[in-house]
């Protein structure tokens, strides 16, 4: 018999994390994936990783045939914490704000995201999958079991992306950061394809006032508590 369960027992789980920028998805879904032992997609490293190839080929970021044509051959590996774009370590690159801001732009584009979309759900291996984008509970898993829309106040995000950038040894001005995250938060929002927004099944995790580990317990009893739920077939 077909069973069109989100939980269907051949799939393997996904818990999805989708959120505006530097709400802390990314931390948060690495943590998740190493508790459960799960991998782990972090889906806007492939916008960024498109942005930067189209950077370094001279293409323009609305030049969405271009694009779309290197995402579809992009070069890249993720290992041992490191991302690869063919023999290029640009770990670090990719993390630059004008790569995010690319990201954003490219990202907006149909045929980009039409390009990514099989090589994100090629992701979903056993024993299972921690997934943080923006559209990962809406468009590329949406039968996922668990899913998670991370936020947190506009303030807090800033001041988390400053502090960050700061560590690293980075200058930053935390009017400059509120100012992009508001506008990278607006197109990631009113684009026409997969815009940011919870899927309906969405546990909404509020972080502004939570530390990590809180909100990393918070996913790991919604995942509970999901399964809980499919096997006792509710
Ligand atoms: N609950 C929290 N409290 C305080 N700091 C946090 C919290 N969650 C994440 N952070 C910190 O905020 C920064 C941004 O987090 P992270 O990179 O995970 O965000 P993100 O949503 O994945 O961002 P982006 O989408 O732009 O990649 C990191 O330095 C992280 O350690
Ligand atoms: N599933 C996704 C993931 C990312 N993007 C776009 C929008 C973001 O501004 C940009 C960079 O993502 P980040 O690394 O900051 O999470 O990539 C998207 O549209 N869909």
């Amino acid at each position: 018999m077909k069973n069109d369960s989100p939980l269907a027992a051949h799939r393997s789980p996904v818990i999805t994390i989708d959120g505006p920028s530097a709400s802390g998805k990314g931390t948060v879904a690495e943590r998740v994936a190493r508790v459960l032992g799960f991998h782990f997609l972090d889906s806007g490293a492939l916008y960024r990783l498109t942005a930067l190839s189209a950077m370094k080929a001279g293409a323009s970021l609305d030049d969405e045939a271009a694009v779309a044509a290197l995402a579809a051959a992009l070069p890249a590996r993720f290992r041992d914490g490191r991302v690869w774009l063919a023999d290029e370590d640009v770990t670090d690159a990719i993390r630059a704000e004008a790569v995010g801001e690319g990201a954003s732009k490219v990202a907006a584009l149909p045929a980009v995201r039409a390009a990514l979309l099989e090589r994100q759900r090629a992701y979903r291996q056993a024993p299972g999958l921690v997934a943080d984008g923006r559209d990962m509970g809406t468009v590329i898993f949406p039968d996922a079991p668990a899913k998670v829309f991370l936020t947190a106040s506009a303030e807090a995000r800033a001041e988390r992306r400053y502090k960050q950038l700061i560590e690293k040894g980075n200058s930053a001005s935390l009017a400059d950061l509120v100012a992009d995250m508001q506008a990278r938060d607006a197109r990631d929002t009113a684009r026409a394809v997969a815009p940011l927004k919870p899927a309906p099944d969405a546990l909404l995790l509020d972080t502004t006032h939570m530390g990590i580990e809180t909100a990393v317990q918070a996913v790991l009893a919604h995942y509970a508590s999901c399964e809980g739920r499919a096997q006792q077939g509710n």
